[in-house]
């Protein structure tokens, strides 16, 4: 592509790529010089050079020393390369139906439910905590909202791939580094606002004030924002939305609701009261948190046009999604739930569902950690939450990171009052002794790391097997 067709004025050069980080910049590309929080992208342009960079753009004085090299300046390089991205990929969200979902919890079950009730009518892309998926590709992404480079590569290749729609799951972190800029949304979608993320955004309103922009900013107006009236930030989010409000709930009314929820602990049923008819719908969906899931995705589909015969018949063999409440049924006699849940809200959500499930003479066991460098006031309050709970609980890893897990332990621990606990800190021997143990109808829930496959420890990102494959493999090990 010409440099000229992203930047006016600029030389007509031919650009092979761009790139923001100097080790991997290619002959011919253009380097985007992004303020970090550790390094200053300024502070590579000779190393970008040395690797082939044709065009530099930078927001600082920089000095201008290469013939050859065309220096670009601009007031902020990452709105520029969010632009550029749009551009030298051929604008490719503007050729599907975009689905974009943001909020603390719910984003990639959402994601995946709309996914796959869309496929039904025509192809739909998935780009998320969980993967990139679209046709028969399935990538394993490094973030749940990738930069903008990458993320408008990932979007050109869905429409080569013949996609005519994707879901992506917007984070608050991609909503605040402008990942998503280059994307106009043809539907909004806000699951709830809980605690998360105090590390990155410093306050719950900077973290909140991330989440507006989706629906402020890159929905498009003659699109739909799609808002859970029961959360407390449903006024404030419907006060500056774009794009017209349509609401879903359980306790309010709302334009999708539902009532009469029967819950056991493999189905859901409940009516679905839409423009004052009742729909009946009948899923494989467990817990409440996830008929508001289910809730979101009916709407944003419906919003867009997916008929509500199809979308009914479809909520009856939704797909499990990976790590997301996934029950582990090897034909042991007693309940095994692995969930990703990491925050306050989603850890609550996941031990009321297990203490439900759990008859009152039988045990709840959870084995979890707290993630190193990230929010530390949570860590009590997941002990706290537990002791609430739980009969039991094994403190275990959850990507310690350059922290000792131990004392990640010990700070849950002060949240833990009258609850048995121990301390195994190696994750797949919390899990085996979990399972080694649990007595008839007891339940266990591995939480905090869904199906990753992955664990961050001091050294680095070490390979994993997974709570739910290491549950398998232990339920056949030690319990046939
Ligand atoms: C906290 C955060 O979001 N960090 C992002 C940020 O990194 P940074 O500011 O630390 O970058 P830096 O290392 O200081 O480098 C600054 C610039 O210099 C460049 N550089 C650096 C060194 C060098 O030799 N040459 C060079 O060019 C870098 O490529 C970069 O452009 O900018 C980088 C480039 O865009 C991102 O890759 C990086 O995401 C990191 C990997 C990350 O882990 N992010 C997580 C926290 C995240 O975004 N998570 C969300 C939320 C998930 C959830 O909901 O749980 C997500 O969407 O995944």
């Amino acid at each position: 592509m010409r440099l000229s067709k992203l930047f006016k004025n600029a030389p007509t050069v031919n650009v092979s790529g761009l790139c923001f980080d100097s080790r991997k910049v290619k002959p011919d590309n253009v380097y985007f010089c992004l303020p970090g929080l550790t390094f200053d992208g300024h502070d590579f342009i000779d190393d970008a050079i040395k690797n082939g960079a044709i065009c530099i753009v930078h927001s600082r004085e920089i000095e201008k020393k290469q013939n050859g090299v065309i220096y670009i300046k601009v007031s902020d390089v990452n709105a520029a390369m969010n632009q550029c991205a749009r551009l030298f990929y051929g604008r490719p969200s503007d050729k599907m139906t975009m689905f974009g979902i943001t909020g603390t919890n719910g984003k990639s079950t959402i994601a995946n439910i709309i996914r796959s009730i869309m496929n039904e009518v025509e192809p739909c892309g998935y780009i998320g905590t969980i993967a990139i998926e679209y046709g028969d590709v399935k990538l394993m992404p490094d973030l749940t909202t990738p930069d903008a480079l990458f993320l408008q590569s990932k979007l050109a290749d869905m429409v080569n791939a013949g996609m005519k729609a994707c879901a992506l799951e917007v984070s608050s972190h991609g909503l605040s580094q402008g990942r998503v800029d280059g994307i106009n949304f043809n539907v909004a979608v806000f699951t709830n606002f809980t605690y998360d993320h105090l590390d990155f955004h410093g306050t719950l309103e900077n973290y909140f004030d991330a989440k507006c922009i989706l629906f402020k900013d890159r929905v498009r107006s003659d699109g739909v924002s799609i808002l859970n009236i029961d959360d407390k930030k449903f006024e404030a989010l419907k006060s500056i939305s774009k794009a017209p409000v349509i609401s879903y709930g359980i306790d309010h009314e709302a334009d999708y609701r539902a009532i009469n929820i029967q819950m056991d602990s493999n189905s859901t049923h409940f009516d679905l009261v839409y423009q004052g008819k009742a729909y009946s719908v009948m899923t494989n969906l467990v817990a409440t948190y996830n008929i508001y899931n289910l809730l979101a995705a009916i709407a944003a589909l419906h919003e867009s046009g997916v008929s509500m015969d199809t979308i009914l018949s479809a909520c009856s063999h939704l797909p499990q999604v990976e790590g997301r409440l996934e029950q582990i049924k090897e034909g042991q006699s007693f309940n095994v739930i692995v969930d990703f849940a990491h925050t306050p809200d989603g850890m609550e959500k996941m031990m009321q569902f297990g203490r439900m499930i759990t008859p009152d003479n039988s045990d709840l066991i959870a084995v979890f950690g707290s993630a190193g460098k990230r929010d530390v006031a949570k860590r009590k309050v997941f002990g706290e939450l537990a002791d609430i709970y739980c009969d039991y609980v094994i403190l275990t890893e959850d990507d310690p990171r350059d922290e000792d897990p131990k004392e990640i332990a010990d700070m849950i621990k002060e949240g833990i009052k009258n609850t048995a606990n121990i301390y195994i800190e190696d994750r797949y021997e919390a899990i085996r002794q979990a399972i080694e143990n649990a007595k008839e109808n007891d339940t266990i829930l591995l939480l905090g790391k869904g199906d990753e496959a992955f664990i961050y420890r001091e050294e680095g990102r070490a390979p994993w097997i997974g709570d739910d494959k290491a549950a398998r493999e232990c339920i056949q090990k030690y319990r046939k």
